[in-house]
């Protein structure tokens, strides 16, 4: 009987999908002093094998296997660690082992990096990025059931071929569209076009696609980039000058994102340095910092095309950032970049 038992359990383990956990961090990686805890914490303290630990049912619906790749809250994310993380994915997607991947992440940059793998993983295989609001320490911990839905998400095949995706407070959004737009509450996550889908009691509820290019559909391959370049990102405000521009292009950034006011709208004071630094090679990419999601057209406010400055569309500026620094490595020619961010 014992025997008959545990040849059933092995064989029900060796049917499951495989989904592998890299480990970067963060608040789901995080622990404070009291319960009461949930805003007053330290990120990026719990290793991996503990937060799988964590979830016992994370067995009923995958072979779940670890790897802590970073321990760092997501704000000191750099692109090498984009490049590092996005070369490991790579790798593991390859493997026929692998069924698909979660990633856990500090919930700051978690956008950002969902954004990046989502323009250069050539895979359909699920990729989920997962984190939470409060440490696993604190009352009405989010972490848990954010981590089970994202493991379970993974590791469904109706999960393939969506691009990359962010499992957080029962929804699933995708990484292109998805931003933190609270930084508090567990409803953090949201996307200006709407989920994808609802993952409840483990199993995934779709509803949308999305319409652009992405992942194996992507122009972009993490296998053939070696290295970023710099684009910085500066602020549009009242009484906003040129300063911060000029520091970014003195630094060497190859493009700066106007975080601009309404449509990407630019102050006049500002205006001529952008346009000298165009005249210097650097590109100047117009998006909005309005908090719903920004919807920036070309020639609307600024004259795009006598400038020849690019506009980021409904990218908010630190996802056009992303866009931009992924598409320098293909091309300079601000032709191309504009069509990349129509189609990304
Ligand atoms: N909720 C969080 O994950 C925020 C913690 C930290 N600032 C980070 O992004 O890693």
């Amino acid at each position: 009987m014992l025997v008959v038992s545990c040849i059933t359990s092995l064989s029900a383990f060796a049917a499951q999908p495989n989904v592998v956990i890299l480990a970067t961090g963060g608040t789901i990686a995080g622990a404070g002093a009291e319960a009461t805890n949930s805003a007053t914490y330290q990120a990026a303290k719990v290793p991996v094998d503990k937060l799988i630990a964590g979830v016992p049912e994370l067995a009923k619906v995958a072979n779940v296997r670890g790897e802590q790749v970073f321990q760092i809250a997501s704000e000191s994310f750099t692109n090498e660690h984009l490049l590092t993380l996005g070369k490991r994915v790579s790798a593991l997607v390859k493997q026929s082992d692998v069924d698909g991947i979660v990633i856990t992440h500090g919930t700051d940059t978690l956008e950002e990096t969902a954004y990046f793998l989502n323009l250069v993983i050539k895979s359909d295989k699920p990729i989920v990025l997962v984190g939470s609001m409060r440490p696993g320490t604190a009352m009405s911990a989010d972490g848990m059931l954010n981590l089970y839905n994202a493991v379970a998400a993974a590791a469904a095949t109706d999960a393939r071929g969506k691009g990359v995706l962010v499992a957080m407070n029962d929804e699933l959004n995708s990484g292109r569209d998805v931003s933190k737009m609270i930084n508090i509450q567990t409803g953090a996550f949201k996307s200006p076009w709407g989920p994808l889908g609802m993952i409840v009691e483990g199993k995934n509820y779709w509803f949308r696609l999305p319409a652009k290019r992405h992942t194996v559909n992507s122009e972009f391959d993490i296998d053939k980039i070696s290295s970023l370049p710099l684009v910085g990102v500066a602020y549009g405000h009242g009484n906003v000058a040129d300063t911060a521009y000029k520091a970014l292009a003195a630094k060497g950034a190859k493009a700066i994102i106007h975080a601009g006011t309404g449509n990407g709208s630019v102050a006049a004071p500002v205006v001529p340095a952008l346009r000298e630094l165009r005249g210097q090679g650097v590109h100047i990419i117009r998006s909005s910092h309005v908090n719903a999601g920004g919807f920036v057209l070309r020639n609307a406010e600024q004259p795009d095309d006598k400038y020849d400055w690019l506009v980021a569309h409904d990218l908010n500026p630190q996802k056009a950032r992303i866009l931009a620094t992924v598409a320098l490595t293909a091309t300079n020619d601000s032709k191309e970049l504009q069509r990349i961010f129509w189609e990304y």
